[in-house]
């Protein structure tokens, strides 16, 4: 949608008045404070929208396998780590006991050493590869990957705790996660940050969960491609190729499973063999927003010394922070441990400082700035990649199509700084997505067509947590 696009926000009054349960478990109303009329019911002209959240409500419901929800059937056939987290936002506005539960069992396969793993192989599935045989993580309670992903789970933690109405189960859950979530963000800082420079460690493309971004092709480059056995990719027999990561990658992406697998996944030693070791932007911004999350949950729980245990954390990553600056491109760069060199490609999650509150103000209007640059060179933003540069693919996975958790992330931040009209643009553009085109895994962002995974589940998620109550259609 083109600049022009304006969707009416709810107002600060209204959404006082917001309950949590934007749609009720057992009717597809939906309450959108300012958009609804809530004594006749949803208004004619906001159909589409109430479409979208009665199908987003069926997609979460069709992918639960009981307890936790897949990304989508066939292609992502398990649990995943983020996409979980994500995924709880949408489930807590049908089912809030849901919601909690989805991070439950996410965190049922939390390691000794405090990783949560990227996949949970809960039940065995003949549809994805590289599945539990191939990981081997065999001493583990249950079967999972040896890597991470993220770590939204504090987010959505406070979220549920602070806007979910039945407040005695919210403050029995938070209690019960909370010590995990402390395990899992201590890891980062131990593991994952052995120097103590800040900023912590990624060392597989998959732990980014922007598995082929542009970013990646210099340091994935530098690793090298083992004799391993050969394989059977599943990937294609779901989604056309050419919106896949490619064979080079995959073998790289296995190389290094194998080679940590060799170690047993032994995080003491995983940091200094891998070949592959970035400063990954996006773990780190959602790591720094997480912490800062984590620290008030910490002092509602009366934690008072962890809250001073992840001040530390959150004031060293600050300063860090500063180093992945690029001020001549007006955007954060992620960075190669193993060369020094920050990475020269412009992806979208260089903008997620402005979700982390991280960027200072003179930072932020210069992201601003270039997001602006990127939203008028496309239909749709926000492209997962600099549509100017000249290996931008809009229909390759994390080479540029637009996604709405993203989406979600980056207008979240973009609103604590004041850039209204910037955070109602991306909106606009992500329900005419949505509307337009269906629930899928991403979008082009040059023709708005659906691509990869169909009936997905963190879009949907979005659908319910956060299109449904932020936006109306254009006016
Ligand atoms: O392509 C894959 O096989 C998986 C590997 O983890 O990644 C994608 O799919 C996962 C499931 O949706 C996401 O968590 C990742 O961010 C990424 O988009």
């Amino acid at each position: 949608m083109g600049p022009v696009a304006c969707l009416t926000t709810v107002p600060a009054e209204a959404q006082a008045h917001q309950s949590f349960h934007a749609n009720d478990a057992a009717s597809a109303v939906v309450v959108i404070p300012g958009a609804i009329n809530t004594d006749k019911g949803v208004n004619d002209e906001y159909e589409p929208l109430k479409n979208l959240l009665e199908l987003s409500k069926q997609i979460l419901t069709e992918n639960d396998r009981g307890g936790y929800t897949i990304p989508a059937k066939g292609l992502y056939p398990y649990q995943w780590n983020w996409d979980s987290a994500l995924v709880a936002l949408g489930w807590a506005t049908l089912d809030e006991g849901r919601a909690w539960q989805e991070l439950e069992m996410l965190f049922s396969a939390q390691w000794e050493d405090g990783l949560v793993p990227h996949i949970v192989f809960h039940k065995p599935s003949p549809t994805y590869f590289p599945g539990p045989e191939i990981w081997g993580t065999v001493e583990q309670p249950m079967g999972t990957t040896g890597i991470t992903q993220p770590p939204v789970a504090a987010i959505t933690v406070r979220k549920l705790y602070e806007e979910g109405v039945n407040k005695e189960l919210a403050m029995q859950k938070a209690k019960e996660l909370f010590p995990k979530l402390l395990a899992w963000h201590r890891w980062f800082q131990t593991a994952r940050d052995p120097h103590g420079t800040g900023l912590v460690a990624t060392l597989h493309p998959w732990e980014s969960g922007m598995d082929n971004s542009p970013a990646w092709d210099e340091p994935l480059h530098n690793v090298p491609v083992d004799p391993i056995p050969p394989y059977v990719r599943k990937d294609l027999g779901h989604v056309d190729s050419a919106m896949r990561p490619k064979q080079e990658e995959y073998d790289r992406f296995l190389t290094l499973v194998y080679r940590f697998r060799a170690v047993n996944y032994d995080c003491t030693k995983l940091y200094f063999l891998s070949p592959f070791r970035v400063t990954d932007l996006c773990t780190n911004a959602v790591l720094y927003r997480a912490n800062l999350d984590l620290r008030w949950l910490a002092t509602e729980l009366g934690e008072n010394e962890i809250a001073e245990e992840i001040d530390g954390w959150v004031e060293k990553a600050h300063k860090a922070f500063d180093t992945l600056y690029d001020a001549e491109a007006g955007m954060y760069k992620s960075k190669d441990q193993l060369t020094g060199k920050l990475l020269a490609a412009k992806t979208s999650a260089g903008f997620l400082p402005l979700f982390a509150r991280v960027a200072s103000a003179e930072q932020a209007a210069a992201l601003a700035a270039t997001l602006e640059r990127w939203l008028d060179c496309v239909k749709s933003g926000i492209p997962s990649y600099d549509p100017e540069a000249a290996n931008f693919e809009p229909l390759r996975y994390w080479r540029g199509p637009v996604w709405a958790i993203i989406n979600w992330m980056i207008t979240d931040g973009l609103r604590a700084y004041g850039y209204e009209d910037l955070a109602c643009r991306v909106e606009a553009d992500t329900y005419e997505l949505l509307v337009s085109h269906g629930i899928s895994e991403y979008y082009n962002p040059v023709t708005g067509a659906a691509a990869g995974g169909k009936l997905f589940s963190w879009t949907a998620a979005m659908c319910l947590a956060w299109l449904s109550k932020a936006v109306t259609p254009a006016c």
